[in-house]
């Protein structure tokens, strides 16, 4: 039957081309018209979801100045005037951080909260009257609010690396009057922290009450405590982590891997001419989760009684795109880059820790003469980064730690809330990098988070607590907003934090 049906096709073809050519002038034996000519099959499909992202380039096109650029406005910047070394071997010739605060510096200067900030976040954590647009933590932050600004002098920054007033690779180098771009030089969470204190050291601040962070800013809480603990009094670290983990590096290496490869990012060096895609579809995915938008969006089509496409259909797909181009004039293709790596990159463990160091007490000798020939002293009255840990903690608490690990071990098997903690062969090393973090630690996981799942919260928690630190408290959130629960629920979040920050005083 197959066989028939196939033989009258063709057998029908043949019948119909010379009428079909007759029809447009050609007759029965005149060679057939080129491929350009014929008419395909079916009608090209359109693609508006690619028109308007020419619509986009072009509104950029020539302009040197990103939008970016425009949207953070009302900060207070602090300028770092000497070479700065960073983890990595990079020098920064001068560095600038902005800065906004909330609340009162109280006469003891005690009162001090550093807020961290999302990978790229704005120092734009609440509005003010130099910029009254709502902040990321609007409603966290304010008078009897969950950062209560009655009480506490709060300050955010934007990390270096960023694009929102601090240095990073849309800045100009001093060195040649030219934007970084990748002659910026990487650089880790330790960096940036070590940049924030510098602004403390400026605004004559010796102590935070706390240092407070979410998701990187997790991680910056985390790496604040142990490089300055004597300068931190407790901490808070919401939906971060103690070291990347492959799945997490995986998810962002894919967003890197689109971006590098649109050629408008020219390695790099796109800023007078059209900036690349920035892949935050893929981002938003490790941002929220599965089961709200099976009750946002569901299977629903924008327009129910139009064929499918292949530009956005689904709701969802339409919501990942319209995030995806909010983001792209938003924020620098670069900043993502390098601030994405120095997220992959972090790593608590004694170990790493340990590597890290011996890099930079090898680049200090370079970066001495630097100063030196600049006639400059470094002029940070903060430690030497792991100077606070003990030397080859792990080798000379080997024996110790592996008893806790293993009368640990037995005690989790009782608690149920921490028996998924992967039983990590290098746990002792993790320990033992965080083994300085000693004051009263607050760690808040959430449960639908797949970019830092709760287990690694836990870890962080358990870690301390093997370390001894006699007061850890752990919160883990059934929140069905994944990743960005930090930024969605005041009360859960909110009510944690204001505990930590006040009942313990
Ligand atoms: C990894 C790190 O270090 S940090 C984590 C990073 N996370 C982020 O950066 C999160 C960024 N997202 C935000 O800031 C969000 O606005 C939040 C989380 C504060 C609030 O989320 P929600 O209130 O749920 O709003 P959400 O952003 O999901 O959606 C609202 C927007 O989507 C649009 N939208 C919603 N559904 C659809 C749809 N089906 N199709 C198209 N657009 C849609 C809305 O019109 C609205 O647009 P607008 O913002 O331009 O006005």
């Amino acid at each position: 039957m197959a066989f028939l049906l196939r033989q009258s096709v063709r057998v029908g073809t043949r019948r119909l081309l010379p009428a079909l050519y007759a029809t447009r002038g050609f007759s029965a034996g005149v060679v057939a018209p080129s491929q350009a000519q014929r008419t395909a099959s079916n009608p090209q499909l359109n693609f508006p979801c690619l028109d308007v992202n020419q619509d986009r380039e072009r509104s950029l096109d020539g302009g040197p100045e990103p939008a970016y650029e425009k949207i953070a406005t009302g900060y207070k910047t602090f300028s770092h005037k000497q070479p700065f070394l960073l983890d990595h071997g990079g020098v920064l010739p001068s560095f600038e951080i902005a800065y906004e605060t909330w609340g009162q510096l109280n006469k003891a200067k005690d009162n001090v909260i550093l807020i961290h900030t999302g990978l790229s976040g704005s120092s734009h954590a609440k509005s003010h009257p130099d910029n009254t647009s709502k902040g990321w933590w609007e409603d966290f932050i304010g008078p009897g609010l969950y950062i209560d600004t009655n009480k506490f002098f709060v300050i955010c920054t934007n990390v270096i690396g960023g694009c929102y007033g601090s240095t990073g690779p849309s800045s100009v180098d001093p060195a040649d009057g030219e934007r970084y771009a990748t002659r910026f030089p990487i650089l880790t969470i330790f960096d940036m922290v070590r940049a924030q204190f510098f602004l403390l050291d400026h605004l004559g601040v010796d102590r935070l009450h706390a240092s407070v962070g979410s998701s990187m800013g997790g991680m910056q809480s985390i790496a604040a405590a142990s490089l300055f603990p004597q300068r931190v009094n407790r901490v808070i670290s919401i939906s971060g982590c103690a070291r990347s983990h492959p799945y997490s590096i995986a998810l962002r290496h894919t967003q890197r891997s689109v971006l590098m490869n649109d050629p408008n990012w020219n390695k790099g060096f796109y800023y007078k001419g059209h900036p690349p895609h920035l892949a935050r579809e893929i981002a938003t995915i490790t941002y929220r989760s599965g089961p709200e938008w099976e009750q946002r969006f569901g299977r629903k089509r924008a327009h129910e009684d139009q064929s499918p496409a292949l530009c956005p259909d689904f709701l969802i797909e339409t919501y990942l795109d319209h995030q995806g181009e909010r983001f792209c004039l938003q924020y620098d293709a670069n900043s993502l880059l390098y601030v994405s790596k120095a997220m992959d990159l972090f790593d608590m463990s004694a170990s790493a820790r340990q590597k890290l160091q011996g890099q930079r007490d090898r680049n200090k000798v370079r970066f001495a003469k630097l100063l030196q020939d600049q006639g400059e002293v470094e002029a940070c009255k903060i430690a030497s980064p792991v100077s606070s840990l003990e030397p080859h903690a792990v080798e000379n608490n080997k024996e110790n730690l592996q008893e806790d690990v293993r009368s640990h071990l037995k005690t989790v098997a009782d608690r149920p809330a921490l028996s998924s903690l992967p039983n990590t062969p290098d746990l002792q090393d993790l320990v033992a990098g965080m083994r300085n973090i000693t004051m009263p630690s607050l760690v808040i996981g959430v449960q639908s988070d797949i970019l830092f799942p709760v287990w690694q919260q836990k870890e962080i928690a358990e870690c301390l607590r093997l370390g001894g630190n006699k007061n850890v408290t752990y919160y883990e959130l059934d929140s069905m907003y994944g990743h960005d629960t930090f930024l969605i629920d005041k009360v859960g979040i909110g009510s944690a934090i204001k505990g930590h920050l006040e009942l313990l005083e």
